[in-house]
């Protein structure tokens, strides 16, 4: 099938690569012409594992382009899909305006019967909007073409994209056009040959499905952060807990890891903007307005525990931060907690020298000329005279470390933990001082 994307960022991206892998010609559309460069020169703008063998290997045979060419990208494709980002407007609404703009791109140029598929993460109701905009291009150009707006949204998970892409847990497609269904049936029954994944469903019912499955991920992990809280006042470990109640089916074991607090570009804003469509249907979703307020707290909970063992004024201290990524395997800074953590630190005077397996450039990007930051090149050069260290993002190389190593270059054998990566013990028995989330704090007797 002949598809256009239009989004070359980690949503269109991979889309484009996926369609084009099951045999599609796909052409990819951004006004980001670095990107497009980038893309066209056999690079890939982002860290994503795997996908950079995929877009080669389309590339080379030829079913996978990338242009900043409008005319030309909309020509190409029957189907043509908006994948561009949405985020969050002043008020928490998603800011529309790059959907909106791709949509007028469409009806500016088709000629022939297009299928839109939003991918986008948009509010219910967009795609009403959308289709207003293409037939708005399409009066001001004195033409009728056909069209159908389908919606589409996207599931996948950054570090994983490409594996989540390829073997859905469903593919949710909302459509009230027979023609539009039997299209993207087709596209999809590659992903899908062994289990029918495929929900069709109306449209507004798909795109409040996109939010709802957001706002439910970030429920858990907010409700789990805040027990954690309450497991360290109680005596409790609150990965036993996590263990304990994981293993009912009805709770499940996923997604129940309390932790630093969740970033990233989607959960911040998604859970924002469904409690802003709630205000402006007079329904106040109040489980979410705690879930994001317990979030914003949560992300000052390892600068809490800094200042709790080492005083208010961290004046001549410096912290080593492991992992500054929003989560592993991806150098996606968007809403990432260690952004909060810096901050907290610095303000009250400390040093960050931060280490990151792949974020360090956008990191660099995302913090600015904060001052009193610097990054190393490896995990232990980041300890190199530090007072203590923070753990931040969960990244593998973090795992499983050298505990002797690391008590050797601090100054002081601290460890702050904001991903439970290891057992109290274990770290004790090092001689560390071992602070984690929801956990009792474990100190050697003598330090
Ligand atoms: N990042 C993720 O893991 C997921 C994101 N989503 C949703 O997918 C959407 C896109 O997210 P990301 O890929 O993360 O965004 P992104 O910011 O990485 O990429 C968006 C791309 O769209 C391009 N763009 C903007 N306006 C354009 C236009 N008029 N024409 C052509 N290109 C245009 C930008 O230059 C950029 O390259 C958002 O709605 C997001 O909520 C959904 C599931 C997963
Ligand atoms: O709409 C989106 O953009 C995507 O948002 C999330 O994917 P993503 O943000 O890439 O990453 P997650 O693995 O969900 O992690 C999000 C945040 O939650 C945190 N988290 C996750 C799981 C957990 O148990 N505890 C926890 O604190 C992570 O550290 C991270 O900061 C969803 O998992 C995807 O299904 C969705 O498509």
């Amino acid at each position: 099938m002949k598809v256009t994307v239009i989004g070359t960022g980690y949503v269109g991206l991979v889309t484009g690569a996926c369609l084009a892998e099951m045999g599609n010609h796909v052409v990819c559309l951004d006004v980001d012409e670095r990107k497009i460069r980038v893309l066209q020169d056999g690079g890939i703008p982002i860290h994503e594992p795997g996908l950079d063998v995929i877009v080669q290997r389309n590339v080379a045979v030829g079913r996978l382009q990338f242009t900043t060419d409008v005319a030309a990208a909309v020509a190409h494709g029957t189907l043509q899909f908006i994948g561009v980002g949405t985020p969050p407007d002043e008020d928490g609404s998603a800011d529309l305006q790059h959907v909106l703009a791709a949509a007028r791109s469409i009806g500016a140029h088709m000629t022939d019967y297009k299928i839109i598929v939003d991918k986008s993460t948009v509010p219910v109701g967009t795609a009403d909007r959308v289709r207003e905009a293409v037939r708005g291009e399409l009066q001001r150009r004195g033409m009728e073409v056909e069209f159908a707006v389908v919606s589409n949204p996207e599931f996948l998970k950054e570090g994983a994209a490409v594996g989540d892409f390829m073997r859905p847990d469903r593919i949710i497609v909302g459509a009230d056009d027979e023609r539009a269904v039997l299209l993207m049936r087709a596209l999809y029954a590659s992903f899908t040959r062994n289990h029918d994944r495929l929900q069709i469903m109306d449209v507004r019912s798909a795109e409040f499905t996109k939010y709802a499955a957001n706002a439910m991920l970030a429920t858990r992990i907010s409700f789990m952060n805040e027990l954690a809280q309450l497991a360290e006042k109680v005596g409790a470990d609150i990965d036993m807990v996590r263990r304990g109640i994981g293993s009912d089916p009805r709770i499940g074991t996923h997604f129940l890891y309390a932790g630093a607090g969740y970033g990233g570009s989607c959960f911040p804003k998604d859970v924002k903007a469904l409690v802003r469509t709630g205000q402006e249907h007079g329904v106040k979703l109040r489980v979410l307005e705690a879930v994001e307020e317990a979030n914003e707290q949560q992300k000052h909970v390892l600068g809490k525990k800094v200042v709790a063992r080492f005083g208010e004024d961290l004046a001549g201290r410096t912290f080593a931060l492991w992992g500054l990524a929003f989560k592993p395997d991806t150098d996606d800074m968007r809403e990432a907690p260690s952004l909060v953590v810096i901050a907290d630190l610095v303000r009250r005077g400390a040093r960050v020298q931060a280490y990151d397996p792949v974020a360090t450039e956008q990191a660099r990007l995302a913090l600015g000329d904060v001052a009193g930051v610097s990054f190393a090149d490896s995990a232990q050069a980041a300890l190199s005279g530090a007072d203590a260290l923070v753990i931040v993002t969960e990244w593998r190389e973090f795992r499983s470390p050298d505990f002797d190593a690391i008590r050797a270059a601090l100054k002081q054998p601290v460890v702050i933990d904001g991903r439970n990566l290891f057992e109290p013990a274990l770290v004790k028995a090092h001689g560390l001082e071992y602070f984690a989330i929801g956990r009792a704090n474990a100190v050697p007797l003598k330090t």
